[in-house]
């Protein structure tokens, strides 16, 4: 990805440092680019909960980082204390936010890798780091073919259009949301390396906005073109022909298809049904939930502070200020995530291909889950 025209991924080893994780603090973006230093693991839980970094794909990966900076900090006498210590550190870690499945997926993997390959501590500080790197070097890899899947649907669309493409999206499923390429923005970086004509409607996202300051900052650095609209204007888009795709991330999908995501996502997937406009998810397979199908029954949907409704954040007089929005004695309420059903999702682009949102569909791509 690129800031200031400078490749970046969103987390990395400290160089020369190995015990220090590296971060991009989301925080004051778009107004300044600052990076984060991280060298526990509580400090990392801090950062995941907090949101000093978000996402469901770099949520994982923050998770793999924690654990092996929980590995370093670990009782080295024995390896039942080593281990003990791992496993209070990855509860702590699961704790943090609990709609995206990808934490507790890269949490377990960890576990499973040390508990598996390592012998002893210094082992298992070995292990711990390979797999954080392993799990980072998958998410890049696995956004980058989504990316490649992804872009046949623009492709189909401007071959029949012989114009611009125009894409909706919600909340910030890009490069920062992930380690590097990102899901749903994946199909539209490969689009214009592709030379096809795009344009992205940039939903804003209430209450945290990460479409107007995350979305919109990315695609500023990678020369995008685009329009921060506000949450509700998608369904006056699509009904005057001004939408021709949806693409979205997702927190978590069920093996039936179901689709948690940014909460508005659920919205905007009934108003591109009532118009005809195709809706997509773009999500890796660590995303993928297959120990649960009915979505709006079974995932857990984080509720977080009502200030992050109450107040807004932006640039006043060269400084980034947070001002109240509503009166300050009317309660607010913060559910964070919606579920979409599976009848509304065209398709979920992973990163085997495009799959029926549909437990059929689904093992068709991941056989070895039958
Ligand atoms: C597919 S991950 C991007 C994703 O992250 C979101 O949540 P948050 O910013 O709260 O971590 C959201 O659901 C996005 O679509």
């Amino acid at each position: 990805m690129n800031v200031g025209g400078e490749h970046y991924r969103t987390i990395w080893l400290k160089p020369g440092d190995d015990r220090v994780v590296q971060i991009i603090d989301q925080r004051p973006l778009p107004h300044a680019f600052v990076i984060e230093d991280l060298a526990s693991s509580d400090a990392m839980a801090r950062a995941i909960k907090e949101m000093h970094l978000r996402g469901a794909g770099l949520i994982g990966a923050a998770a793999g980082w924690g654990m092996y900076l929980a590995a370093l900090e670990a009782p080295q006498a024995s390896m039942e204390a080593f281990l003990g210590y791992l496993q209070a550190a990855g509860e702590k870690l699961k704790k943090t936010r609990p709609t995206a499945v990808n934490l507790e997926w890269a949490v377990d993997r960890q576990l499973r890798e040390i508990t598996g390959r390592a012998r002893t501590p210094a082992e298992g500080v070995r292990v711990a780091h390979d797999t954080a790197q392993a799990i980072a070097d998958e998410d890049a890899e696995f956004c980058r073919r989504i990316g490649e899947h992804g872009v046949k649907i623009i492709e189909e669309i401007y071959e029949k259009k012989g114009d611009t493409v125009h894409i909706l999206t919600h909340c910030n499923a890009g490069w920062l949301a992930f380690v590097d390429y990102g899901t749903a923005t994946a199909p539209m970086y490969e689009a214009q390396k592709r030379g096809i004509p795009i344009h992205v409607w940039v939903d804003e996202t209430r209450p945290r906005n990460q479409g107007a300051r995350l979305t919109a900052w990315e695609l500023v650095q990678q020369g995008v073109p685009h329009t921060v609209v506000a949450d509700n204007v998608g369904g006056h888009l699509m009904q005057h022909g001004l939408v021709d795709l949806v693409i979205t991330g997702a927190d978590r999908v069920t093996r039936c298809g179901d689709v948690a995501n940014k909460i508005g996502t659920y919205l905007k997937a009934l108003a591109a049904a009532d118009n005809g406009v195709p809706f997509y998810v773009a999500l890796p397979s660590s995303t993928l939930d297959w120990s649960i199908c009915d979505g709006v029954a079974e995932i857990p949907i984080e509720q977080r502070g009502e200030e992050e409704v109450k107040y807004i954040q932006g640039l006043s007089d060269g400084e980034v200020k947070r001002v109240l929005l509503t009166p300050p004695e009317s309660p607010a309420a913060n559910y964070g995530f919606d579920v979409t059903p599976a009848r509304l999702v065209k398709g979920l682009i992973t990163e085997r291909g495009i799959a029926a949102a549909s437990e059929a569909g689904l093992l068709e791509l991941y056989p070895e889950r039958r």
